[in-house]
């Protein structure tokens, strides 16, 4: 393995990248929303258009732009509760994914977890997956004032890593988290677990799609980015 010279970083969005989990999100917003006799939030809908971003901001979007602040948290708290609940047993490292993060951290890549998840559902995953000794910095949604696809999240992150923003890649699922990485002037590598590969054919700055783990080099992907570079110029 030929070790960078310069530092970089990865940046892993945690739910849809960690472990493909985004369906059961799904789930528990549909039943919320049920709950509160709202029938027909369109699971496939939240995914696309919303995945990634904050629980107040989902209910913004699909219920009520001008809810307050304490009942979307309120209503937020319910959802993730039933959530983790639901998803216990289910909550699995993506293929590939443990070799990958050792891989990574051998070449000296700096590593973080960028996730749009409130301090308790992060808490949660990172725990369930054994992940979190990997990482040097991990932000979610309560550290920044904007959500995805605000740039903060990544921003935060990069800067605690002590990274450039154009030598980080995110890995990501959600379009919200893709363009989020834009916005902070990062590549990424998109994972098929939340949308079709076709829907980042749109995304200028993907520089893989991936459907796990398995056949990927941390090394190799820095090459990418450079290539990438060198391509725009
Ligand atoms: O940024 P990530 O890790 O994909 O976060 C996904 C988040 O997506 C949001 O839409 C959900 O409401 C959250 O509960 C979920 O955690």
């Amino acid at each position: 393995m030929i070790l960078p010279t310069k530092k970089y970083a990865f940046i892993f969005d945690m739910d849809g990248v960690l472990t493909d989990n985004m369906k059961l999100h799904a789930a528990s917003w549909v039943e919320l929303f049920r709950d509160y006799g709202l029938e027909g939030l369109d699971p496939e809908r939240y995914l696309v258009e919303t995945a990634g971003m904050k629980g107040p901001d989902v209910l913004r979007y699909f219920l009520d732009p001008d809810i307050s602040s304490q009942e979307a948290e309120r209503l937020t708290e319910l959802k993730d509760f039933l959530y983790r609940v639901n998803s216990r047993s289910l909550i699995k490292p993506l293929s590939g994914l443990h070799t990958f993060l050792e891989h990574a951290g051998m070449a000296g890549i700096a590593l973080a977890v960028g996730t749009g998840s409130g301090a308790k559902n992060t808490d949660y995953v990172l725990g369930l997956l054994e992940t979190k000794r990997f990482f040097q910095a991990i932000v979610g949604s309560h550290h920044v004032k904007e959500g995805k696809p605000a740039p903060d999240i990544f921003l935060r992150a990069a800067e605690l890593l002590g990274v450039e923003p154009a030598d980080c890649i995110v890995f990501e699922d959600a379009l919200p988290g893709i363009e989020a990485a834009s916005r902070a002037g990062m590549s990424c590598v998109a994972l098929t677990t939340t949308n079709s590969r076709d829907s980042f054919s749109v995304c200028s700055n993907v520089l893989e799609i991936i459907d796990d783990f398995m056949q990927l080099d941390p090394v190799g992907l820095l090459e990418r980015l450079h290539e990438s570079r060198t391509e725009t110029l």
